[in-house]
């Protein structure tokens, strides 16, 4: 991992929680990236992943934006949960009020995190010369409309990275010249879980078993996604009260135990590690979570031959719809959006595995190269001038 360029440090004041802001480069001035709450956020994770956002915004083919992640080790369920959230904002309020763009990651949700910033007057994050640029203006206010309409009646901003993981799963699977009707286990069933699973059975998968944090379900017949999203609560919670007969419902630990071809987990980060990645069962994973796989998992994964679509690569849907909507690269439409990601994710996942098939190396070492960050510069920051001084 490369030094990221920037590392600021939260105290709350009233709670125990701590948080971080990491930036891993601006690009033009500008970052951007989640804010992720849960209990087991450090700053080495943060850091970690503010490096893979500069990546997926060169996957995303991005000409404006650098990396960035905010985390705050805090328990998103709790009941001030959302004043945690905004406290941690307020104390980012002068990066985010000059280019460092925030948005929701796990265990935060986009409307909390755009409805503190409009109290304290800031729309979506720009620099100060965004801020002058009325196309770019138009752009945000195409993007918020964007953000109140629904595809397959779930929200633009619920799908966007969940459809574009399945497109990225189905072109490698493709690639493989793998079986039709081939059985998937996804891990978590939030807005990207839930959405993936959604476009994979619309494209003619199988989804076997799904966990989310408090249990697993599976089928070997296929689950009833769209019957499993019609009753999932806020925090992307299965109810078994919907559960069909044949269904059989475990402990969230077994996911790897169910026998499948392809793997996706959209959950938590280091959840295939050196103490489970023997017990991996399919021969493609498809990393939805970002760094779901920890470096000594990663080798015994690398060793096993099986093949991957690393996070950056599959999992930039949300980030393309915004860099591509508010610099005007794409028209707000959701369908059109959602062609543009399917697009940039089928072209990316082919290269991505012909180079490696040609070089005969692992996908991930293949993606470091392919989408390095190259472009860094410093913070936008224009100091009105001091008329004071100047009379
Ligand atoms: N939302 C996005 O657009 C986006 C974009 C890129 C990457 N990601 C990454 O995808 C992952 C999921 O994001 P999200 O927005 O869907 O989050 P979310 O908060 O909507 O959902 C998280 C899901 O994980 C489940 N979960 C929690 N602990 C679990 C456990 N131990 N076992 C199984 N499931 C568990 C929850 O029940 C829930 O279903 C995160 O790693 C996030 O960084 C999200």
């Amino acid at each position: 991992m490369s030094k990221p360029y920037l590392v600021v440090e939260w105290n709350d004041t009233e709670t125990d929680a701590q948080g971080w802001l990491v930036v891993h480069n601006f690009v033009k001035g500008y970052t951007g990236g989640g804010t992720r709450m849960h209990p087991s956020v450090t700053k080495e994770e943060v850091e970690r992943l503010a490096e893979a956002m500069a990546y997926k915004y060169v996957a995303s083919e991005s000409e404006t934006t650098g990396g960035c992640k905010a985390g705050i080790s805090y328990d998103y369920k709790a009941p001030d949960a959302y004043d945690v959230l905004r406290r941690f904002l307020i104390a980012m309020m002068p990066y985010i009020d000059n280019g460092v763009s925030l948005g929701s990651d796990l265990g935060t949700k986009y409307e909390h995190v755009l409805e503190i910033f409009h109290e304290f007057g800031v729309d979506i994050p720009l620099t100060q010369s965004m801020k002058k640029d009325p196309a770019v203006l138009q752009g945000i206010k195409d993007y918020d409309d964007l953000l109140t309409k629904r595809i397959d009646g779930l929200l633009v901003n619920d799908v966007v990275t969940g459809y574009g993981v399945a497109f990225s799963a189905d072109e490698a699977w493709k690639f493989k010249n793998g079986k039709e009707g081939a059985k998937v286990v996804i891990q978590g069933f939030g807005c990207v879980g839930a959405s993936c699973a959604l476009k994979l059975s619309q494209l003619g998968y199988k989804i076997v078993g799904i966990s989310d944090a408090n249990l697993l379900v599976t089928c070997e017949d296929g689950l009833d996604v769209q019957k499993l999203i019609d009753h999932k609560n806020v925090y992307g919670e299965m109810d078994k009260d919907y559960f069909e007969d044949n269904y059989e419902v475990r402990p969230n630990t077994d996911w790897l135990d169910v026998d499948c071809d392809i793997l996706i987990p959209c959950a938590l980060e280091d959840v295939i590690n050196a103490a489970n990645a023997e017990d991996v069962k399919a021969s493609l994973i498809v990393e939805a979570a970002n760094i779901p796989i920890s470096a000594e998992g990663d080798e015994i994964i690398k060793r096993r031959g099986i093949d991957i679509v690393n996070d950056f690569v599959a999992n930039l849907g949300a980030v393309r719809a915004y860099d591509a909507v508010i610099f005007g690269l794409v028209e707000a439409d959701p369908q059109a959006v959602i062609n543009d990601i399917e697009r940039l994710c089928r072209k990316n996942v082919f290269r991505l595995f012909t180079e490696a098939k040609e070089q005969n190396r692992y996908q991930r070492d293949v993606a470091h190269e392919i989408f390095k960050p190259v472009k860094s510069d410093l913070m936008e920051y224009r100091a009105e001038p001091q008329k004071a001084a100047a009379q």
